[in-house]
């Protein structure tokens, strides 16, 4: 957990477009002087000195330290709300914004037991992810105006006006025609049309778990994430279907034809190595409905067998496809009794569109349940409870109640094998030695444990 940070003595000057709003005539050496000095008065308790650099020589509360400490990080570490509220809405100091070890200064609040401090940071953080949501549902909004605008325009032209699928399909293109060779190289991990278009390896890793990679080396889906998954499908599953496992297929049927029993209709989206998928199999659904556009990730469930299992089909696409296919009449509308939603390169945003289309999809039934996976914002403790709370927020708006459980991800196991998200030691279990992918030496942890503690799976009910 982070220390008392040592005196500022010296700052590399950031190369960030927020000079762009500095004018020529600041001395930047001056301005950077001052903004170390906000620092040392918040540590020092020095509530004038703090007001005055804040207020009168309204010094930039965003430069960070030697350590990336901002004054709001000090605020944080000393629990002081008032400097906390003062930096926050007469300065412009960013909630969010990580320190050298990746702690933001809500973090640094909750490893310092301030607990005011932490309420105060977690609520500017719901606040400003709630009015970014808005502000980009308004754009995507105006993006499809734009798009009926130009109705006649090519394909390529009515992507660029569809909000977060139009940068993917647009760079995608882009790309594929090399019109644009100094664009810049997009990522598997943050851009959902780059990681549709790569390959990806299915491996194991050190613990003889499996795992999908993808084409940089990040882990799609890892065998031990099992233990999430198990608890989702029971979890959605239990309550209103427990009594079906272990029965016979065929039994299962017959009491459905004959009225003696309801059927079960799950759909999941985004299939990776299928783990939530055999979970749900257990239930023996009467349908089980999987999304899943990647062709390796089809193949995948293909030599696995499951494209022969009786009750499930697969929609080879993306779930926006699914949606549009519904729309135009492609596709049937079904009750579902259980919705899991697990994709990946996806963003918060995309999360959120989904949610609109529960009421639709969700059964009448008391026992229908919604999941989702919550990894948002899972290495930093602030920005878990930010994202668990504006994902239930956002949930309550469109009628759904949330309960959040908490999961050990892998009871029993040791730290080493939790977590583990590349392919760092993947080629001691029999990975492919060739593959640069199951090579790498760093690990990429999309998940802190330490920092963010147990897995909290959300559990969601249309109110009645
Ligand atoms: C993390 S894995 C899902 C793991 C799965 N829950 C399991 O238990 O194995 C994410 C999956 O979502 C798929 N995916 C990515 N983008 C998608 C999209 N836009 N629509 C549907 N599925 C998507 C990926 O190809 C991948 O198979």
């Amino acid at each position: 957990m982070p220390a008392k940070p040592a005196p500022a003595v010296s700052v590399s000057l950031p190369t960030s477009n927020a000079f762009a709003a500095l004018a020529d005539d600041v001395d930047l050496e001056e301005h950077f002087a001052l903004a170390l000095r906000l620092v040392d008065a918040v540590l020092d308790h020095d509530d004038q000195l703090v007001r005055k650099l804040v207020v009168d020589e309204r010094v930039d509360c965003w430069v960070q330290d030697q350590q990336g400490w901002t004054a709001l990080h000090a605020a944080a570490y000393t629990g002081n709300v008032d400097h906390i509220n003062l930096l926050l809405r007469k300065g412009n100091a960013v909630w969010s914004m990580p320190d050298n070890l990746g702690c933001t200064a809500g973090d640094i609040a909750y490893s310092m037991n301030n607990v005011a401090a932490y309420e105060a940071l977690l609520a500017e953080g719901v606040r400003a992810e709630m009015l970014r949501a808005v502000l980009e549902a308004a754009q995507a909004g105006e993006g499809a105006e734009d798009e009926d605008e130009s109705a006649d325009a090519g394909p390529e032209d009515t992507a660029m006006a569809d909000g977060d699928d139009a940068a993917a399909a647009a760079s995608t293109s882009a790309s594929a025609s090399g019109a644009d060779a100094d664009a810049p190289k997009l990522s598997t991990t943050s851009d959902n049309a780059t990681f549709l278009a790569s390959r990806l390896v299915f491996t194991h890793d050190s613990a003889g778990q499996p795992i999908a990679l993808d084409a940089e080396g990040n882990g799609v889906m890892m065998g031990w994430e099992s233990g999430i998954m198990r608890a989702t499908a029971e979890r959605m599953c239990d309550a209103g279907w427990a009594d079906r496992k272990g029965k016979r297929r065929e039994e299962l049927v017959r009491e459905e034809d004959e009225g003696e029993r309801e059927p079960l209709c799950v759909l999941n989206v985004g299939f990776g190595l299928g783990i939530v998928d055999t979970f749900l199999q257990e239930y023996a659904p009467t349908q089980h409905l999987i999304i899943e556009p990647h062709p390796d990730v089809l193949a995948f469930a293909r030599d696995n067998g499951w494209f022969d299992k009786p009750g499930v089909r697969f929609y080879e696409g993306t779930w926006k496809d699914y949606f549009r296919a519904l729309e135009e009449g492609k596709e049937e509308y079904v009750a579902w009794d259980g919705v899991y939603f697990d994709t990946y390169s996806e963003h918060y945003a995309d999360l959120h569109a989904f949610f609109d289309h529960l009421p639709d999809l969700l059964s009448p039934s008391p026992h229908a349940r919604f999941s989702f996976f919550h990894g948002l914002g899972a290495t930093s403790r602030l920005l878990y409870d930010v994202y668990t709370t504006v994902s239930e927020l956002h949930l309550r708006e469109i009628g759904l109640a949330t309960e959040w459980c908490e999961v050990d991800v892998a009871p029993g196991e040791g730290e080493a094998a939790r977590w583990e998200a590349t392919g760092a030691r993947a080629t001691a279990a029999g990975g492919d030695e060739k593959d640069e992918r199951t090579k790498g030496e760093g690990e990429k942890k999309y998940w802190r444990e330490d920092m963010v503690g147990r897995y909290r799976l959300p559990l969601c009910r249309l109110e009645m």
